[in-house]
């Protein structure tokens, strides 16, 4: 589903990771480990498309990163807690999503489904930019699983959650059997959840 063919990103003359080749089947949930400035963001960034590779090849189901082909496959929540619209609520977010994903009739489903899976009605009329961390963090992931597409692509999505909701972020994705997903974590408890891990950096 998700295919690194020699795979390199530099920012100068500084690489990141380079020659990597890797495939991941469909299904698979793939941890990508490492400290901070491993680059498990840049990875995810060039496999999301919103970084191009410097060296190499991603694709996504056979198409190229960052494509709209490839972007259409993929559900991303980068930077979590960063990346909503602070002056919508997050009810409002989610719409807006659904919405480009989604037909309008089955778009209000869609985001009642996910703020459901994800404990976020309670405060899901809430400006985006009045919420906490944790909140941004669930409607971010919420909106990754809009639409149900194929593959999601998370930068540690436990990081801002209480474990009763890392809970309830789990059980999405088991809801979700044949979806790939690739995650950055430091969690240990994400590991014992994933079938492959990727140690970073990689270098060859
Ligand atoms: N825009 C950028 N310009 C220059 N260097 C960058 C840029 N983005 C990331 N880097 C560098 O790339 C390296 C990898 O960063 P990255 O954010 O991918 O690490 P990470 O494994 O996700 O780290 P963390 O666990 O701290 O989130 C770091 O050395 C970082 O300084």
């Amino acid at each position: 589903m998700l295919r690194l063919d020699g795979a390199g990103r530099a920012f100068g003359r500084r690489p990141v990771f380079s020659g990597l080749d890797l495939e991941v089947p469909p299904g698979t949930r793939l941890l990508l480990a490492g400290g901070n400035g491993a680059g498990k963001t840049t990875l995810l960034r060039c496999l999301a498309g919103t970084l191009a590779l410097s060296t190499g090849r991603a694709t996504i189901a056979g198409q190229s990163a960052g494509t709209p082909a490839a972007r259409r496959l993929v559900g991303v929540a980068l930077a979590p807690e960063q990346t909503l619209y602070g002056r919508l609520s997050g009810h409002d977010n989610l719409m807006l999503v659904a919405r480009m994903r989604l037909p309008t009739r089955q778009a209000a489903a869609a985001v009642a489904r996910v703020e459901d899976e994800l404990a976020i009605s309670e405060y899901a009329r809430t400006p985006a930019q009045r919420c906490s961390a944790g909140m941004r963090a669930r409607i971010s992931v919420a909106r990754a699983l809009l639409g149900d597409p194929p593959v999601l692509l998370l930068d540690e999505p436990g990081r801002s959650l209480d474990a009763a909701t890392r809970a309830l972020f789990w059980a999405a994705l088991d809801r979700r059997p044949g979806l790939t997903c690739v995650l950055a974590s430091h969690l240990e408890s994400d590991r014992a959840r994933c079938d492959q891990t990727l140690p970073m950096p990689v270098r060859r």
